[in-house]
């Protein structure tokens, strides 16, 4: 399985709602980062070897082990020079790779030991962001990047991270999501700040139905409100009759499906945790098939050693995918992003269809 993207798959624009800044440097950058703060845990000093390292040590097949890698990212990420670096470099790696929209996420509680306070750290998030925007319009199509802000579920500071993003709603951040370990840390744990941000009209994700399965899917949707489903792959517990010829959705899986809530399913980090067996067998074709309101996305580049372009290669190499089907997942994806409704319009009239027609044309 190597997914070598294809140069057409390349030039595909792509829209991207699941990808965790702490979870995409560059290994050169984690390493130069380390340095100039004195951290001296690193696995590895050479680049190849370290984004080997982070690669390999991310496939155990558990999600904690998984979440365990992140120590070294986010000890790098203590420095506002250094969370401008990170989310500049991030949003020209994404651009190059043929994205025109990206949602993404981190978690600003987890960058505070080097001093720094929370709204230090949207800041500096939220200039690097816009300075990747654009150098990468110098040189080639425009991208818009939007932040998300992630509480973690482990924690106790999620109603603090949900007033920060009713704080920044008009400076690049476009909505909230928890993430961390599932089993044992169920959405309702953070209710407050669900309903807090439903007041507000805000919009949320939540990872729910990755390491956990139907009841956690359950809560994020019918007690928290979730209007995204961050991975929900374990939806497919709900489908009765599965492989028999006379399928049927459970009541949980008609609603995702009824209300459109989408999917940001995320095949390559499944397979590493344990989610998923293969991406032949991934749930994301068959949720297609059943035109569940499905998205492709990258969770993290570097632990999956990834891209968009390498998921939609995957896709296509081993699940039968046609660039129709990638051409109809992108624009799911830009229709669920918490964008306003003219300008998600816009990029999907201006920038996907066209170059899909390009595509299809060739
Ligand atoms: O796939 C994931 N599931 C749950 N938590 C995750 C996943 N990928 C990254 N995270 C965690 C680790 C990061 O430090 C945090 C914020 O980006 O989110
Ligand atoms: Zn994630």
């Amino acid at each position: 399985m190597t997914g070598d993207p294809s140069r057409e798959i390349i030039a595909l624009p792509k829209v991207l709602l699941h990808d965790h800044l702490d979870g995409g440097l560059r290994p050169s950058t984690v390493i130069d980062l380390a340095d100039r703060i004195g951290y001296t845990d690193l696995p590895s000093n050479d680049a190849v070897d370290l984004g080997t390292w982070f690669r390999d040590s991310a496939d155990s097949g558990s999600l904690e082990r998984y979440l365990e890698t992140f120590e070294h990212t986010v000890a790098a990420m203590q420095t506002q020079e250094g969370l401008r670096r990170v989310a500049a470099e991030c949003v020209q790696d994404l651009a190059a790779d043929g994205v025109v929209y990206a949602e993404v996420r981190y978690a600003p509680e987890q960058h505070l030991s080097g001093g720094l306070a929370l709204e230090q750290v949207v800041e500096a998030v939220n200039d690097g962001f816009r300075a990747g925007e654009r150098q990468a319009a110098e040189a080639g199509p425009r991208i818009v990047v939007r932040a998300l802000l992630t509480a973690m579920r482990h924690a106790a500071k999620s109603t603090e991270i949900a007033r920060l993003v009713v704080q920044y709603r008009d400076h690049g951040v476009a909505g909230f999501d928890i993430a961390g370990a599932e089993a044992g840390f169920p959405p309702t744990r953070h209710l407050d700040a669900f309903e807090y941000l439903r007041r507000e009209n805000a919009h949320f994700t939540i990872h729910a139905g990755e390491a956990f399965g139907l009841p956690s899917i359950w809560e994020a949707i019918q007690w928290c409100g979730a209007e995204r489903l961050g991975h929900g792959v374990r939806i497919m517990d709900d489908f009765v009759g599965l492989g028999t010829g006379d399928e049927k959705l459970g009541l949980l899986a008609a609603y995702v499906r009824d209300r459109r809530i989408p999917l940001e399913m995320c095949p390559s980090s499944n397979i590493q945790t344990g989610a998923a067996r293969s991406i032949a067998t991934h749930p994301i074709t068959h949720l297609k098939d059943a035109r569940f309101r499905v998205t492709i996305n990258t969770d993290n580049r570097l632990m999956s050693g990834t891209s968009m372009s390498r998921e939609m290669q995957l896709l296509v190499d081993e699940a039968g995918w046609t660039i129709e089907d990638l051409r109809w997942a992108t624009i799911n994806a830009m229709k669920s992003a918490f964008y306003p409704f003219e300008q998600r319009l816009a990029i999907i009239e201006e920038l996907v269809k066209p170059g899909y027609d390009r595509a299809l044309e060739a």
